[in-house]
């Protein structure tokens, strides 16, 4: 037999492994040419609506920056719209509904009905499954609005009355124009209610909604549901409320000021002749509010006042040193003036609240309304003040989706729309590009595909956004010291708004849930780096757009290599390279990040293109390949006695997991020959002590130890990572193994395909391939409920006869090449429940997410690092050293 594990004798250090692969034989790979891949179009169009394009036009002049696009034919599945209309500004918040399609999986049966795994039906209610979408529009161009809610048919939804919830002073004011125009009646909801439940539900529901703004910096805010009461609710619309809020629907309004967003954008349109709202924002940037100010250095010859703590740049009067000038409004520069309004408003504002805050006993202040507009400076200046004032006692917190609590609130008093229990877990936030989810101008669905989408990507988004090159490192943006100094910024453009990625489409999936094995969900984190670090951004940043190239190339061969496929992957690459370049800029604007962020929106920017599975040949082939020798592997492996083959078999799965099309270092390796080549190479590498190795402690908790009683566990779950000989070769004979000793067997693969990673709906097929070679995977199978449809006639094989140990396959719940263990499907969820032993496979599951993550029962992460920089970081070690990491139940 023709060994596939050569002799160890060579001990040769793994980081040679290089080398070694230059000396494979060049020789072709002959696995190229094998069969296409199984086609699978289940999910591909599951969750996204298909355009209705007729009609489309672009209103407007065609060389303006947001011209208008109108499609008028198209409309969503909607269910509900609820409005916000207030003096400045339109919000519309509305939820689509996308069902479940029937999948024919043969999975989903068999689990279900042999193990009792229910809660999967959740997934069928059709009402659950949707998404939430966040528009607003200028309060003068409501005719824009009411043709945005026509042409996406938004007031049809479930509504056979043709009743829309709103709020805001609108809801009354344009009450009979919605009929006219709509047809619809306005159901009016009251303002404050609406705030204080759009505010409490985006506290309770949304994970990284909270803020604080510190010198340019976002720092996100866990809140603790258990003790968010009470909060001052500081609203900064056109004018400003202050609400007390105690509980879901307790609160007060307990103040107010006239002087708001409406008095900042009125006066600033007044004295500086500035067109839009944003165009003076952008002004004052550039400002320098001394000009205008009287400061008190101003008043005291250029002295501070230090007896009572003021420096001599402390405004001592808005706008003040107007007064001594015999100066006309000509005179003054526009963005010097803008920036003394805002800093006068803004202070202003922060004072009311801090003094309202210390009247009631209340030490969270949150603020929402559109006047902060995710603007640095504006949020600078109001903590400044609240910190100012309150001596560090009390803190400002700032909302992701700041504007849009009354539209929420409104959104949330329908009765059926059986979103009141939304969990944390439910929601995932995903961010299309080419679209208005937060825009005014562009009108259009804002889950857009093909044609139109690509076209918006190859008119719209803003030129000088490099695909190839990585992203160049911004300088973080903030505007200013805060407080009473002048901002440093030197003012560079504000983002418009339909580029102005800050909130995205909220995706309900009912059917997701916490992983019960977690030891402490509220301090869990899925991310081992976090990007806060420059350092790390930049380095994540610069290999995510050096494999874009590769990737497009991928993706678009996947896809036949057309003309249409070519135009996709191009838009593809514009998008994901404009969310680089805006996270760049701005780390924080889509919430808290981390490195499987990064790596998960890749692959949903792909799916936003189409594409459904990039490496889907590459799978197939090294599936193929794999498998074909497997026989050879598995009689090697039954030679041995149990310790060595234990042995045997975890160093087999540390091997395999070198074929991963996601790390550049080894995707070089494969150009140097063949996968059996590689996956020998790697397997002769091997060598203990790994960089972390806790293998004796796993083998002696499997039963090999002279000190314990043999042990068997009842469950395992296997997380299983890329196709291919990591599967097939690594974690498959694991898998074996463990039901040979009797223990149940989970393989838990992706629910959508990621990179070269083997998905929930590949793997029967995959085992029915292995079981063919196999009587112990055969058995296992079938009593899993596998190979129901797969095998031959079950009186030729009585499983009797077989191991009626059984292995099954279940989703979890992303797409993605890491997993957040807060948001993974029911059906995971319910088979945890019997498990006792963890095993997650690979880099991104078991080191990018997971390395540090706690479980309730045994856990053993392996993998092999195929990134330089992490093996230094995470394991103090080098490329393709490997993690054994067993921790036993905490
Ligand atoms: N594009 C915009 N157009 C007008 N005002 C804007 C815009 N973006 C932000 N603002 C600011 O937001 C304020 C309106 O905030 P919002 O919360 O919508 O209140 P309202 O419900 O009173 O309209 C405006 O007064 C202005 O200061
Ligand atoms: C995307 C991955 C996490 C996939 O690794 P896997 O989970 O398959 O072991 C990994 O390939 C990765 O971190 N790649 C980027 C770094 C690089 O190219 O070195
Ligand atoms: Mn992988």
């Amino acid at each position: 037999m023709d060994s596939l594990k050569e002799d160890q004798s060579d001990t040769q250090a793994i980081d040679n492994i290089n080398e070694d692969a230059q000396n494979i034989s060049e020789k072709e790979d002959t696995e190229k040419d094998m069969a296409p891949p199984v086609g699978n179009s289940i999910h591909r169009s599951g969750s996204r609506p298909q355009l209705d394009l007729s009609g489309a036009a672009i209103q407007g002049n065609f060389e303006e920056r947001d011209p208008t696009i109108l499609l008028p034919n198209q409309s969503d599945d909607i269910s509900h719209l609820a409005l916000d209309i207030g003096g400045s500004l339109i919000k519309l918040v509305y939820f689509s509904r996308h069902e479940d399609r029937a999948v024919n999986d043969k999975r989903k049966m068999s689990t279900k009905e042999r193990f009792g795994v229910t809660n999967g039906n959740r997934r069928s209610f059709p009402i659950l499954g949707g998404r939430l979408h966040f528009v607003k529009f200028e309060t003068t161009k409501i005719n824009e609005c009411l043709e945005f809610i026509h042409s996406k048919q938004l007031h049809r939804g479930d509504n056979d009355n043709a009743v829309i919830k709103a709020t805001g002073g609108g809801a009354y004011k344009f009450a009979d124009l919605f009929k006219e125009k709509l047809g619809v009646v306005i159901d009016k909801e009251d303002e404050m209610n609406c705030l204080v439940s759009g505010a409490n539900f985006l506290l309770k529901a949304i994970r990284h909604e909270a803020f604080t703004h510190k010198e340019g910096h976002k720092e996100f805010v866990q809140i603790d549901h258990n003790d968010m009461y009470p909060y001052l609710l500081v609203n900064i619309g056109s004018g400003v409320s202050l609400i007390k809020v105690d509980g879901d629907g307790k609160f007060q309004r307990v103040s107010g000021t006239n002087v708001g967003g409406g008095t900042y954008w009125g006066l600033g349109k007044l004295l500086t002749k500035c067109k839009s709202f944003d165009e003076l924002l952008e002004l004052s940037q550039r400002g320098d509010n001394s000009s205008v100010d009287m400061l008190v250095g101003d008043i005291y010859g250029g002295l501070d006042y230090s007896k009572i703590g003021l420096s001599a740049s402390t405004i001592a009067s808005s706008f003040g040193k107007v007064i001594s000038e015999n100066k006309e409004i000509e005179d003054y520069r526009p963005e010097d003036i803008s920036l003394s309004l805002l800093r006068m408003i803004s202070y202003n504002i922060g004072q009311i609240s801090y003094l309202t805050a210390l009247q009631l006993g209340i030490k969270r202040i949150f603020f929402g309304g559109f006047f902060i507009r995710g603007h640095a400076y504006t949020m600078d200046t109001i903590s400044f003040a609240i910190k100012f004032w309150s001596k560090g006692g009390a803190e400002a917190m700032f909302l992701r989706h700041e504007g849009f609590l009354g539209a929420l609130g409104a959104f949330m008093s329908y009765e059926k729309h059986g979103l009141d229990d939304l969990m944390v877990h439910q929601l995932v936030e995903r961010f299309p590009m080419g679209a208005p989810y937060t825009g005014g101008k562009i009108h259009g669905p804002p889950l857009g595909d093909l044609n139109e989408k690509i076209s918006w990507m190859e008119k719209f988004v803003r030129k000088g956004i490099k695909i190839t090159a990585p992203v160049p490192m911004a300088s973080p943006r903030t505007t200013g010291l805060g407080g009473f100094e002048a901002p440093s910024s030197k003012g560079d453009a504000l983002r418009c708004d339909e580029s102005n990625l800050n909130v995205g489409v909220l995706h309900l999936v009912p059917s997701l849930e916490v992983f019960p094995l977690l030891a402490d969900p509220k301090t869990y984190e899925p991310n081992t780096i976090d990007l806060a670090d420059p350092n790390e951004l930049e380095y994540w940043f610069t290999v995510l757009s050096e494999h874009l190239p590769d990737l497009v190339d991928k993706a678009v061969a996947s896809e036949g290599g057309t003309d249409d496929a070519r135009r996709r992957g191009d838009a593809f690459a514009r998008a994901f390279s404009a969310h680089l370049a805006r996270l760049m800029e701005e780390p924080a604007a889509y919430g808290k990040l981390g490195l499987a962020n990064l790596l998960e929106l890749r692959e949903e920017c792909l799916r936003e293109f189409n594409f459904f599975d990039a490496y889907s040949t590459i799978k197939q082939r090294e599936n193929e390949a794999s498998l074909a020798v497997l026989p050879d592997l598995l009689m090697e492996l039954d030679s041995m006695s149990e310790e060595t083959r234990l042995l045997t078999l975890i160093e087999g799965v540390l091997a395999a997991n070198i074929f991963d099309w996601g790390s550049r270092a080894c995707v070089d390796l494969y150009h140097k020959g063949t996968i059996i080549e590689i996956y020998r190479m790697s397997r002769k590498k091997m060598q203990r002590p790994w960089r972390v190795d806790d293998f004796d402690a796993f083998k002696e908790r499997m039963g090999f130890g002279d000190k314990k009683p043999s042990f068997r566990h009842k469950r395992a779950l296997l997380f299983v990572d890329n196709s291919g000989a990591d599967v097939v070769l690594g974690m498959l004979p694991l898998a074996r193994e463990l039901l040979r000793r009797g223990t149940e067997v989970v393989l838990v693969g992706n629910s959508l395909p990621a990179l070269n990673d083997v998905t929930a709906m590949e793997l029967p097929e995959i085992v029915a391939e292995a079981a063919k070679h196999c009587d112990i995977l055969r058995g296992a199978a079938e009593a899993g409920g596998l190979l129901m449809d797969a095998m031959s006639n079950p009186q030729d094989n009585p499983s009797e006869k077989l191991s009626s140990t059984p292995l099954m396959v279940v989703e979890n719940g992303c797409g993605s090449p890491c997993i957040d263990l807060r948001q993974v499907s029911s059906e995971l969820a319910a088979v945890a429940k019997d498990a006792d032993l963890v095993i997650l496979e690979g880099m991104g599951r078991a080191l990018h997410t997971n390395y540090n993550a706690r479980f309730k029962c045994d856990a053993l992460k392996l993998a092999m690092v195929k990134n330089q920089r992490l093996a230094e970081k995470l394991i103090k070690g080098n490329i393709y050293d490997c993690v054994c990491r067993y921790e036993p139940a905490s």
